[in-house]
């Protein structure tokens, strides 16, 4: 017995249109794509899902997310953040390694996977640490790391602050093929800022956070990855200067990737609307015109894939105010339709170019084996009511984190079912 899929709009590769099909699922693998004009199957003896006006895509792949597991289950774990990320559509993530104790041990590897593998719902793959503790000062076991089946070194949270380490880092990680993914912040340029150099700090007389913090780290890292040969890949990019850094790199054929949130593209620092944490998040919404830069930076491939940094916190500690609240919002169950509304109903992206950033892009980029709706993958795919309007509201969330800007927003695109491997880990 198998499943079929039936009548629903697949995306027609290179053309913007949208086609009825079946497919045909079995063995937790696509078998058969079939187009609806041919008729329709003979679905006796096994499942039916009934696909109409919906959108079925590959599910997305989200390759920066804080899942809080090991040691902050308060306000995420592995169980509720796959459940978070399967209802916004995504089949696997690739998890920061942020936690307490964080993955700088093949021992915490094991436990993130186990944990993974019993409690979660969608693929985990885990990063591990750059250096020890995520203190800068030692490099962590990156073979043995690597043998436990992290996808890649990064330490998401704090950049790397000497650049004789993250060169050594660069160096180790290419001599076994693995990425280097880095938060990109030069500490010196932060101390205490809460948000961005900009129209907000000045109004509020609040020191801001200047746009070089970030790119100056990324102008050093890519001049050692030039020197080093690895893949070097830019977490959430935020400013301008980062956006010409890396451009003028991939001209220079420097093996530099990068990535950009949900909020980067739709939100700059004119938008808080007070003293509100739920808009704190490091980096921190930049200015308008840094927002055009990094939408123009996606739009020439600059700027490869797009990814949430899901980063649940509790009420309480959001409720501490813009100052000395964590940074960080969730993403995974607002991403696909603040997208899509924004950028795909007003005719500025088509839909596959929107789809292949959370999809194909990530995979390729990062060497993995999903992100393609074709036969012969592994059923990982997700149907999406792209007509229905709706607000959100994070009451409804699975995630443990509510801390999102984007309440009440009226958007379109909102997933109803999503699958992995064959089997059914979320709908409506
Ligand atoms: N992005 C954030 O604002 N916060 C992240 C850390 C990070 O991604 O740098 C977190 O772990 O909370
Ligand atoms: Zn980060
Ligand atoms: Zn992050």
């Amino acid at each position: 017995m198998g499943t079929w899929i039936i009548n629903g709009n697949v995306p027609e590769k290179g053309q913007d249109r949208l086609t009825a099909k079946h497919l045909y699922i079995e063995n937790g693998k696509i078998a058969a794509i079939r187009d609806a004009s041919e008729g329709e199957p003979d679905t006796a003896g096994h499942e039916t899902i009934d696909a109409k006006g919906k959108l079925v895509s590959a599910g997305f792949i989200d390759m920066h997310v804080h899942l809080r597991e090991p040691g902050f289950e308060y306000k995420e774990t592995i169980a509720t953040g796959t459940r978070s990320a399967a209802r916004g559509g995504y089949t696997v993530i690739a998890c920061m390694p942020n936690t307490r104790p964080v993955i700088d041990k093949v021992e915490t590897v094991n436990y993130v996977l186990d944990k993974a593998e019993t409690e979660g719902v969608i693929r985990v793959l885990p990063y591990g640490c750059i250096t020890k503790n995520q203190l800068g000062r030692e490099l962590t076991d990156f073979a043995g790391l690597k043998e436990a089946g992290v996808v890649g070194f990064t330490d998401d949270g704090v950049g790397v602050q000497s650049a004789q380490m993250m060169k050594d880092a660069m160096a180790l990680a290419a001599s076994m093929n693995m990425p280097v993914i880095a938060h990109c912040e030069d500490n010196t340029l932060v101390e205490g800022g809460a948000v961005t150099e900009g129209e907000f700090a000045r109004k509020n007389g609040m020191k801001g956070i200047p746009n070089e913090s970030e790119a100056i780290h990324v102008g050093r890292d890519i001049l050692l990855a030039e020197a080093t040969g690895v893949h070097y890949h830019v977490c959430h990019v935020s400013a301008e200067q980062s956006v010409r850094l890396i451009r003028h790199g991939k001209q220079h054929g420097v093996k530099v990737t990068s990535e950009v949130c949900p909020h980067h593209l739709l939100l700059s620092d004119e938008d808080i609307p007070g003293m509100d944490a739920n808009w704190k998040m490091n980096p921190p919404l930049r200015t308008p015109a840094d927002v055009e830069a990094v939408i123009a930076g996606l739009e020439d491939g600059t700027i490869d894939i797009i990814v949430t940094d899901h980063a649940p916190h509790s009420e309480e500690e959001k409720a501490r105010g813009m100052q000395l609240a964590p940074f960080g919002i969730v993403g995974f169950e607002t991403a696909f339709p603040l997208l899509y509304t924004k950028f795909v109903r007003t005719g500025r992206w088509t839909l596959e170019f929107l789809l292949e950033r959370m999809t194909s892009k990530p995979a390729e980029l990062f060497g993995l084996p999903w992100g393609v709706l074709e036969e012969g993958r592994e059923a990982d795919l997700t149907l999406i009511d792209l007509e229905t309007e709706k607000a959100v509201d994070p009451a409804e969330f699975l995630s443990k984190g509510r801390n999102t800007p984007f309440t009440g927003w009226k958007l379109y695109g909102w997933p109803t079912l999503t699958m992995v491997a064959g089997k059914t880990v979320w709908s409506e």
